[in-house]
């Protein structure tokens, strides 16, 4: 394990209380039947940073994003969110801690038989205290404004392009004013032009909603654009931790591989 991770672990422990942190992860376990998934997670996420977390397919991402909103129960470990131990929050304390926590699927996954403007009702609309319409209408439109596409309010999901459809589904994840956002692979499938200008909304996004992320990839150059810092997973391990320059000129070569396979 890189020595950062084991100086950041140190900090934790001291700072457990610190609101400098909305995630915080030490040492987390899960494994299914006799198959270990996450070994040994540890990680903080600092309130308005860009976490990117680099890792192939099958090594967990999805199962540590299942963790932190609490849809898979760790084996062993800490996983604090806003501070507080996940494995100690009631049904509803989870509900509403799932509620400040936005994702961005890989598939954004409309509604294909509601508008755009249906598709961003629906989050606020099935909160406890349902808003009118005309409650709704400034907030559809600023998220669509945010996301660069105020013109589509009217149109069918069909009518969109891959890259306006992860935007909208953005939209609607923002329309709840989200603290943590977690994007999982929010440029797979997108063409090299779209999937760049995805990675510039998230760090609109970042800046315009003050929004802590951790933006899971194996896209480079999301993974350049979006970063404050880069952590590198393997086989349910962070291995090493840095800046995409450090990372890129790293002695280990699972880690210069993300980056070869760009060049
Ligand atoms: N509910 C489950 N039951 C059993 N095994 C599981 C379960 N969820 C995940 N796994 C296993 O855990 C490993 C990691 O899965 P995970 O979905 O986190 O991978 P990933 O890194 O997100 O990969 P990908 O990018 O392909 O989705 C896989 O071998 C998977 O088969």
């Amino acid at each position: 394990m890189d020595s950062a991770i084991k100086t950041g672990n140190k900090t934790l422990e001291n700072n457990v209380n610190s609101p400098e942190y909305v995630l915080e992860i030490e040492h987390l376990k899960k494994s299914f039947d006799d198959k270990q998934v996450l070994n040994d997670i540890s990680l903080k996420l600092k309130k308005g940073e860009n976490l990117v977390v680099l890792g192939k397919s099958g090594h967990g991402k999805s199962v540590l994003i299942k963790c932190i909103v609490g849809l898979l129960t760790p084996d062993a470990g800490i996983l604090k969110v806003f501070n507080k131990e996940i494995t100690d929050l009631n049904k509803d304390e989870l509900t509403e801690l799932r509620r400040r926590i936005g994702f961005l699927f890989q598939n954004s996954a409309l509604y294909d038989s509601m508008s755009v403007r249906e598709n961003l009702e629906f989050p606020l609309q099935r909160q406890d205290e349902p808003l009118s319409k005309e409650e709704l209408i400034p907030l559809i439109e600023e998220v669509l404004e945010a996301v660069g596409l105020l013109d589509a309010i009217d149109k069918m999901p069909s009518d969109l392009s891959g890259g306006m459809r992860k935007r909208i589904g953005l939209a609607r994840t923002l329309i709840l004013k989200p603290a943590i956002m977690l994007y999982d692979e929010p440029t797979t499938g997108l063409d090299p032009i779209t999937s760049s200008e995805i990675s510039l909304l998230i760090l609109d996004i970042q800046k315009k909603y003050n929004t802590s992320s951790i933006i899971i990839t194996h896209d480079m150059a999301c993974a350049k654009v979006t970063n404050d810092r880069i952590m590198v997973l393997k086989e349910g391990e962070f291995i090493a931790e840095g800046s995409y320059e450090a990372l890129e000129n790293s002695e280990d070569e699972f880690v210069r591989s993300f980056f070869e396979s760009t060049n």
